[in-house]
């Protein structure tokens, strides 16, 4: 684990984008992220994040609100800060005509790396990211697979302390994508990330914190367990085993239940709603009773929702339904 100071990586404060005076694309962002954060940056098409991300960087000037990278306000001309960013762009371009050598050494060259760390150092990367049989072939030929590649090795080329990569795993392979986020776990050790992406099972997988946009507002920033736990809590599915008389009559039975608000049966998997502010363990011991008592066999028992995906879905949702309400209701906003 790398040595993890108290500076802040990230601080955005009151950050606004207008582009051409009339698309608000990121509207008063404040938000912190710490050393040794994997942040999921998450949100529909066109909710900001790609204009966040080059705010970050630096790449953008704010209409209002400003950026700290390190504590250091970050500007178009922060080109010293930029350096210890290591950015990859969706779908990143490289020049056709050069080999990843090439490419490499001249983006070392950019940083002012000297001969012998440039060599050393390229050679390892090039080995990590699995490029060295394709080292000498030209990038023209290179699939998206490789290209990604290629993009992780110039991103980490300065030693970067933080890493921003806008949907890292767009267009890879199944092979491919689990290389990256076993990539992305093992720097996720020594490094801060910034991962934008809308793939919402491998933000599961990778990131620990969510920040997520809609419509260039911050509608949520904390942890990805934080996340998941404002989704609605006591949702099961059971599959079960048995005839299907004694299963109507547990059914029957299970509706009786005060605190079991809603039960329903398809085929034989059963759904249940069970009161928020109940202890669950014991009502689900009842349910259990209830299912031994009428031979039924459990096949299987799933808490359904908990996953990323459908808390982001639940929050999104609630933003878009409370946009609307403010367009067809100007009293309930002014109120
Ligand atoms: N250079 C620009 N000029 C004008 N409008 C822009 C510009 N860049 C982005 N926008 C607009 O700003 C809004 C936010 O765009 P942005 O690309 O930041 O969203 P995003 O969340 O990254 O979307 P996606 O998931 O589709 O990549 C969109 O309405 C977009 O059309």
């Amino acid at each position: 684990m790398a040595e993890v100071d108290s500076e802040l990586v990230v601080e955005t404060t009151h950050l606004t984008k207008i582009y051409q005076n009339r698309q608000i694309a990121l509207n008063d962002v404040s938000l912190t992220i710490e050393p040794g954060s994997v942040l999921g940056l998450l949100g529909p098409n066109g909710a900001g994040k790609t204009t966040f991300l080059r705010l970050v960087l630096g790449l953008h000037r704010p209409t209002a609100g400003g950026v700290r990278v390190f504590g250091t306000p970050m500007t178009p001309n922060s080109a010293m800060l930029r350096r210890r960013i290591g950015y990859i762009p969706t779908n990143p371009q490289f020049p056709k005509g050069m080999t990843p050598i090439t490419y490499l050494d001249y983006v070392a060259r950019l940083y002012g790396l000297s001969r012998d760390t440039r060599k050393p150092r390229l050679a390892n990367l090039i080995r990590a990211v699995d490029l060295l049989g394709e080292s000498g072939n030209s990038i023209s030929q290179f699939s998206i697979g490789m290209t990604a590649r290629l993009a992780v090795a110039a991103s980490l080329l300065n030693e970067p302390d933080l890493l921003i990569w806008d949907e890292p795993t767009h267009g890879l392979d199944i092979e491919a994508r689990r290389s990256m986020l076993e990539l992305i776990k093992k720097l996720a050790s020594e490094k801060t990330l910034i991962l934008c992406s809308h793939n919402l099972s491998d933000v599961d997988e990778v990131c620990n914190h969510a920040a997520v946009l809609a419509q260039g507002k911050l509608i949520f920033q904390g942890t990805l367990t934080e996340l998941k736990g404002r989704i609605r809590k006591n949702h099961y599915e059971l599959d079960l085993e048995g005839d299907q008389k004694s299963i109507s009559k547990a059914v029957g039975q299970l509706k009786a239940i005060k605190d079991i608000q809603q039960v329903t049966l398809r085929q034989r998997r059963l759904d249940l709603k069970l009161s928020e502010d109940i202890l669950n363990s014991q009502l689900l011991a009842s349910v259990f009773n209830i299912l031994n008592e009428n031979k039924i066999v459990l096949v299987s028992i799933r808490s359904v929702g908990q996953q990323t995906e459908q808390a982001y879905l639940d929050l999104v949702e609630k933003e878009e339904s409370r946009g609307f309400t403010r367009l067809y209701s100007p009293q309930a906003e002014a109120a």
